[in-house]
């Protein structure tokens, strides 16, 4: 009795025991062998996700302990709970066959426990994890927006992220460290996130990237969100589209980790990949059009795509950087505007933040702007009588134009306000920045409508590099080519990009480039051809010098006895961004901090690994510079728009108005960042460096190098800089070969003199200045009384001028007279470099050539020598420039064909020197020209002339 009661006393509790829910052997009457407790079955190549699965269903039934062990079976002893505990340990089992297919399950029937069978497909299929976790890495590596929506792109991301945690977690710890490991990973979702978004989020991606703390990757995702929303809403009647060269290896195809081939059985000897053999193998295909190697231009789904838009055929729209902002409209078709967004990201870059002691209007939105969603038409257009274009220089089997039909427009409508000076204190910061970069394809006509904002000073636009063959009143060199935009008027640039290239922009009215009116174009090859050399990403970088005093100022000074020089400018900026009076930048101290991101460096971030190619362009007022990047050689491969035999630098030299562009390799230890300088060099300058950061992905973009910056070449060794002059040759395939003789010979001699009490810079003893009528409608319209028609010299008193002591140039003079070359002869010009009013000094002057490219035939040191010196010139294979320097004491000899119907400025890009008088002019084929745009008159002797 007392025994019988003393087996139901102990049975009693244990019956209630797995009536509890919360005991690990109770058994709910919906706990049925046949439910199926994962919607994806363990197939062998899923394990992590599917054991993440299974493991969080098995834990909400309470039944985790039955697979990893700590359920133990009970005592033979309990046997009631042994006979429950086996009970749950069959359902387990029964789910877990439920959950895998079947060829796995007949491998684990006969396994007695859960446990057993857990342990058995962990050891099996957690050991391919390796190569999966290879895998999720090179997706997440690879994933980019691309043609997804913000939120598709983000999902995608999202999932990699959490399979490759599944896959590898950082074990849990709770040491100090773990915040920062935690936060060092939460900063690299971040980066990710941002660097895979398609262009059109550079502004705002930016501006996260700036913010210190990084935003989490979930508060960027809806920064991002909203960016986008604001987007949609004021760019309605515009077509987003995928952009710039950022995403220009966008992957629109599955990332290999998930990409299946059909014929699994199949291996390719030449590539080594699934699903294809050497026959059919198309890995040494690549696109000429999106990149991608596998196919060919002709069936690129990519171009299709974007024919069948009606988008130009690069599908870009907006790219905007950091800094500045990349603007790239489609077809005529339809209208072009700029967003609120994007105009004022423009007029932020072309503004800023203090009053300016000139004229500097920063008018709102609304009232600045006219050409919102609203207006339908571009202005029209004042199209003057066409001439033919000149197809000379070029091999016929390049051709220097496509004629596209329809032909593409550019319109960019822009709002001209100049940037503030940041009054100097003592531990101030400065930012200044360029404006859009123009994006075009060979064949382009790009029309910018400008609208001077100004409220007392005039404009005029100069399209430096673009030879305006047919159009020379659209080259925007005021008093040469055009009368000036007046405050508050519009004037519209409409001109054909014909040959690919880096070129710029910039103001070209008195001093105004100096106050930071300039930006880059960037022309690319016509659909079908490709570059003779290849690279992963396109930047372009403009570098510049930046002074505290305002243009107006320093022309002041200049012009004023006694004279004022302008003297070393206060800052290098690199792609708009400089520093005054900081440590260094992106330096969490002073003001330089992270409250004010304005104050960061230009950051150019980098996948390791990759090459990109930097479009570098100097439109320094000043300053010659040499540009290096800390620990990274660099590949010279064009210069002003040709391509050059490629030579290895480890710093660039350019002077102002040239353009470069230079192959880097990521290829230096990916655990940090570089730094990129710029170092003031040919004059004796206090200017600091002006640096950027190289940024390696996924390092912070504002973690300093670990390294000092570089300290740049001596400033007075002209031997490296001659050396790279000499360097630049035409690369094979691309040269044209210059005419062999020269129809005439005009000699410069460089001098600074005193003319009337002001300091001067002359060429053969004649100082220039600008006449109120500009040449080339005085030419057109026979206005010859307004200015002078002596024309200036040919050459200097060769045999008594010493180029290496002070002259006494009492007799030199000012003029405005003109050189007219007779059409489609060959002209030599050779720049005679000489001292100047200081004791044993001699300036590098870069000189600029409007309307054409020369070629560059030779440089030498001291006096040039007529006899001897042209029998080194290098008729072989010179390279065409637009802007060449002449060195200290040295000279440089040029040679081009006037073959181009127009009045062409040719002067020193050093902003003073121009305004000094360092300039002249040419007229050529003026005659052949058809009538003038009324657009260009208004001024001086040219009221009166406009054509019905
Ligand atoms: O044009 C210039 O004037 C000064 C100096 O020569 C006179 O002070 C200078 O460095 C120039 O380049």
């Amino acid at each position: 009795m007392a025994g019988k009661e003393q087996t139901q006393n102990s049975a009693k509790p244990e019956c209630n025991k797995f009536d509890n829910p919360n005991d690990p052997l109770y058994l709910h009457y919906s706990d049925q062998p046949g439910l199926i407790l994962v919607t994806q079955p363990l197939n062998g190549e899923n394990y992590s996700t599917w054991s993440r699965a299974m493991l969080m269903a098995l834990n909400i039934k309470n039944k985790e302990g039955f697979v990893n062990g700590t359920i133990k079976e009970p005592p033979e002893t309990s046997t009631i709970e042994l006979q429950q505990w086996w009970r749950c340990n069959n359902l387990v089992k029964a789910w877990l066959f439920n959950s895998i297919s079947q060829d796995i399950g007949a491998s684990i029937i006969y396994n007695e426990s859960a446990h057993e069978i857990w342990s058995d497909l962990k050891d099996r299929f957690s050991r391919t994890n390796s190569v999966h976790f290879f895998h999720v890495e090179e997706a997440i590596h690879d994933c980019k927006q691309g043609n997804m929506t913000v939120g598709a792109y983000y999902t995608k991301l999202k999932g990699l992220w959490d399979e490759r945690e599944a896959l590898c977690s950082i074990p849990k710890c709770t040491c100090g460290t773990m915040k920062d490991i935690l936060q060092f990973q939460q900063n690299q979702k971040t980066m990710k996130f941002l660097m895979g978004l398609n262009e059109v989020y550079a502004s705002a991606r930016g501006q996260i990237m700036l913010m210190d703390p990084l935003p989490t990757v979930n508060k960027t995702y809806s920064l991002i969100l909203q960016d986008e929303k604001q987007r949609e809403k004021s760019d309605r009647d515009v077509q987003l589209a995928e952009a710039s060269a950022f995403v220009v290896k966008n992957n629109p195809r599955k990332p290999e980790g998930t990409f299946k081939p059909k014929n699994q059985h199949l291996k390719c000897e030449t590539c080594g990949k699934i699903g294809h053999t050497s026959e059919t193998c198309r890995a040494h295909l690549k696109c000429d059009y999106c990149g991608w190697q596998g196919h060919t231009v002709d069936v690129c789904r990519k171009l299709q795509k974007a024919k069948s838009t009606g988008l130009k055929s690069d599908n870009r729209l907006f790219s905007s950087k950091a800094n500045h902002v990349d603007a790239i409209a489609p077809s005529s078709s339809k209208p072009f505007t700029l967003t609120a967004e994007q105009y004022q990201n423009l007029m932020t870059l072309l503004g800023g933040n203090k009053p300016n002691s000139m004229a500097n209007h920063h008018l709102s939105h609304e009232e600045n702007y006219p050409h919102t969603e609203s207006s339908a038409t571009s202005p029209p257009i004042d199209e003057p009588t066409p001439t033919p274009p000149l197809d000379s220089h070029v091999p016929s089997s390049r051709p220097t134009r496509t004629t596209k039909t329809p032909s593409y427009l550019h319109e960019y409508h822009v709002g001209v306000s100049l940037p503030s000076r940041n009054v100097p204190s003592s531990n101030s910061t400065m930012v200044k920045a360029s404006g859009p970069t123009i994006i075009a394809q060979q064949g382009d006509t790009v029309v910018v409508e400008i609208r001077n904002g100004l409220l007392t000073e005039n404009v005029a636009i100069h399209w430096h590099g673009i030879r305006q063959i047919g159009t020379p009143w659209m080259d925007g060199t005021e008093g040469v080519t055009q009368c000036p935009i007046l405050p508050g008027e519009t004037f519209v640039y409409k001109f054909v990009v014909d040959r690919p290239g880096t070129y710029l922009y910039h103001a070209h009215y008195g001093m105004q480039r100096e106050a930071g009116l300039y930006g880059a174009i960037r022309v690319s090859l016509p659909d079908g051809q490709i570059e003779p050399f290849s690279y992963d990403y396109d930047r372009s970088i403009i570098l510049n010098d930046w002074y505290h005093k305002s243009a107006y100022e320093q022309a002041v000074g200049l012009s004023s006895i006694p004279f004022v020089w302008v003297g070393e400018p206060q800052s290098i900026l690199i792609q708009g961004r400089g520093k005054f009076n900081c440590n260094t930048p992106g330096i969490a101290s002073g003001l330089c901090n992270a409250t004010n991101p304005e104050c960061s460096p230009y950051v150019l971030t980098v996948v390791p690994g990759k090459t990109y190619r930097l479009r570098i362009g100097s439109l320094t007022a000043l300053s010659a510079l040499s540009f290096e990047i800390e620990g990274h050689n660099m590949t010279v491969v064009e210069a002003d728009g040709h391509y050059v035999e490629p030579f290895v630098v480890q710093n660039l030299f350019i002077y102002s108005g040239e353009t470069y562009s230079v192959l880097i390799k990521a290829d230096q230890s990916p655990s940090r960042n570089y730094w990129a300088s710029a170092k003031v060099v040919s004059r004796n300058s206090t200017t600091p460096n002006g640096l950027a950061i190289l940024n390696y992905y996924p390092n912070h973009p504002r973690r300093n190098p670990t390294a000092s910056p570089p300290i740049g070449p001596i400033w007075n060794d002209i031997g490296p800089r001659l050396a790279q002059s000499l360097a630049i040759k035409a690369r094979k395939g691309f040269i044209h070969t210059p005419p062999q003789t020269s129809d005439r010979v005009i000699i410069m001699l460089n001098t600074q003199n005193r003319i009337n009490g002001n300091v001067r810079w002359s060429i053969n003893n004649v100082s220039f200045h600008l006449p109120h009528t500009p040449y080339l409608i005085a030419y057109k319209h026979n206005l010859l009384h307004t200015f002078e028609q002596n024309p200036p010299p040919e050459g200097y008193d060769f045999a008594n001028y010493d180029i290496f002591s002070v002259a006494n140039n009492t007799n030199a003079t000012t003029s405005n007279g003109a050189y007219r070359l007779k059409f489609n002869t060959t002209v030599d010009i050779i720049l005679q470099n000489a001292n100047t009013m200081n004791l044993n000094n001699s300036e590098t002057h870069p000189w600029h050539l409007h309307g054409h490219d020369f070629w560059v035939l030779g440089y030498g040191t001291g006096k040039f020598n007529g006899s001897s010196d042209p029998k080194r010139y290098n008729l072989v294979d010179p390279i065409m420039k637009n802007t060449v320097a002449v060195h200290p004491y040295g000279w440089t000899a040029l040679r081009f064909r006037a073959d181009n119907p127009g009045v062409w400025a040719f002067h020193c890009h050093i902003e003073s020197h121009f305004y000094m008088g360092m300039g002249v002019v040419f007229e050529e084929g003026v005659e052949r020209l058809g009538r003038l745009p009324n657009s260009i008159m208004g001024c001086g002797d040219s009221k009166g002339h406009h054509s019905p």
